[in-house]
């Protein structure tokens, strides 16, 4: 640590190219690697703070940047790699838009648009109640999803690459216009098994939303004293979190569990691929996640798993 330094000299250098892109002298130990990412910012417009990638290492981690200059292990000249991470998208923009548009393509098939099912089934209603409560529960589901991303989670990084926005966005509107197609079709033929089977779906998903809702709200709560780390999230008071006994990632869990019930309510084929699909890739996440805390926590319980307990 370099904490008797008056004065650093701070170089930065391209991450893959090795060039120097620029040279700052005097620059105040006490400032941190945001305020670096400010400089860095003057000197190249196009790359915002966060678009900017800073590390000590080319291929090591990017820096926090709440990070300080002199607690880094650098010496009076500080050598930093930058990194392009590619244009950037706010996390609320990003789910608003992920989120506003599934909802609103819903409704369109819902309401039987005109050009969907032919002019004379046009602003028609469906005869079948299971096409109303899917209606319900599918609208509830992203409007939950939109008050969340307002009022609930903390992130810890400012923004999103926008290569990501167009995948999420693919995937959700693509997926809201196939299966909301099939489940308000004219010719949709409700479940196999009827009330009891649409009611017992009913009751799963509802489990399943409110114990998604309750991890969302226990991850945010550790973060209460403004600080972007992760920590190890523990069961609450709240029994529908005491899936942290068995799992990483239970929000996961709950959203998978709310999908499937979606599935056996509509018994609907596009429901069930969508459901898969989103299963693979909240494994895929939950998977890095769990490795990330057992490496990161050495006290990290060993009794989870990262998604579905004893299992996977
Ligand atoms: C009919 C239609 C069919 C379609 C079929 C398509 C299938 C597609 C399936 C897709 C399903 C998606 C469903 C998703 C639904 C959701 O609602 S998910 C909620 C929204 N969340 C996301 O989309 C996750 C996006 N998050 C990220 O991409 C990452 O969190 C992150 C922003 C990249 C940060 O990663 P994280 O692991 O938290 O951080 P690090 O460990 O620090 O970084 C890892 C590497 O990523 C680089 N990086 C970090 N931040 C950024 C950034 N802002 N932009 C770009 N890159 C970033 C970082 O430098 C690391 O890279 P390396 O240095 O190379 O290791
Ligand atoms: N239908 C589908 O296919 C999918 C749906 N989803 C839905 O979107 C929701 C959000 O997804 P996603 O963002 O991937 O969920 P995460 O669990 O990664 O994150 C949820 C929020 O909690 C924060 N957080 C997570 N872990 C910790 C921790 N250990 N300490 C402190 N804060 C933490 C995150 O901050 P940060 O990560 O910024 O640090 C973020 O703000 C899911 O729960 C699910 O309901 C998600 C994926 C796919």
């Amino acid at each position: 640590m370099s904490s008797r330094i008056s004065f650093f000299e701070v170089e930065i250098l391209d991450c893959k190219t090795m060039r120097q892109l620029c040279f700052f002298d005097k620059v105040e130990p006490h400032l941190t690697v945001n305020d670096v990412k400010l400089m860095f910012h003057k000197c190249y417009p196009q790359w915002y703070p966060a678009r900017q990638s800073i590390r000590l290492d080319p291929k090591g981690r990017s820096l926090k940047d709440e990070e300080i200059l002199q607690d880094l292990p650098v010496g009076t000249t500080a050598t930093l790699y930058f990194r392009d991470l590619g244009p950037q998208i706010g996390w609320t923009m990003v789910f608003l838009t992920e989120y506003a548009g599934p909802l609103f393509v819903y409704f369109l098939f819902y309401f039987r648009m005109p050009f969907f099912y032919g002019l004379a089934k046009a602003f028609t209603s469906s005869s079948h109640s299971v096409v109303h409560l899917a209606c319900c529960c599918h609208s509830f589901h992203y409007i939950k999803r939109l008050i969340e991303t307002i009022f609930v989670h903390r992130f810890s990084h400012g923004t999103m690459p926008l290569r990501s926005i167009v995948k999420n966005c693919f995937y959700y509107w693509g997926f809201a216009a196939w299966l909301a197609y099939y489940i308000n079709h004219p010719l949709y033929t409700p479940p196999s098994y009827g009330k009891k089977q649409i009611c017992l779906a009913m009751i799963m998903f509802l489990i399943c939303e409110t114990g998604n809702f309750s991890i969302h709200v226990a991850l945010s709560n550790l973060r209460q004293d403004g600080l972007r780390s992760r920590r190890i999230p523990f069961p609450t008071r709240n029994p529908f979190t005491w899936l942290f006994f068995f799992v990483s990632c239970p929000n996961y869990t709950y959203e998978v569990g709310s999908w499937i019930s979606f599935t056996v309510m509509t018994q609907c084929v596009p429901v069930g691929l969508f459901t898969l699909i989103g299963f693979i890739q909240m494994t895929i996440w939950a998977k890095e996640k769990h490795y990330r805390y057992l490496k990161e926590f050495k006290d990290y319980p060993r009794l989870r798993m990262s998604i579905i307990p004893f299992l996977l």
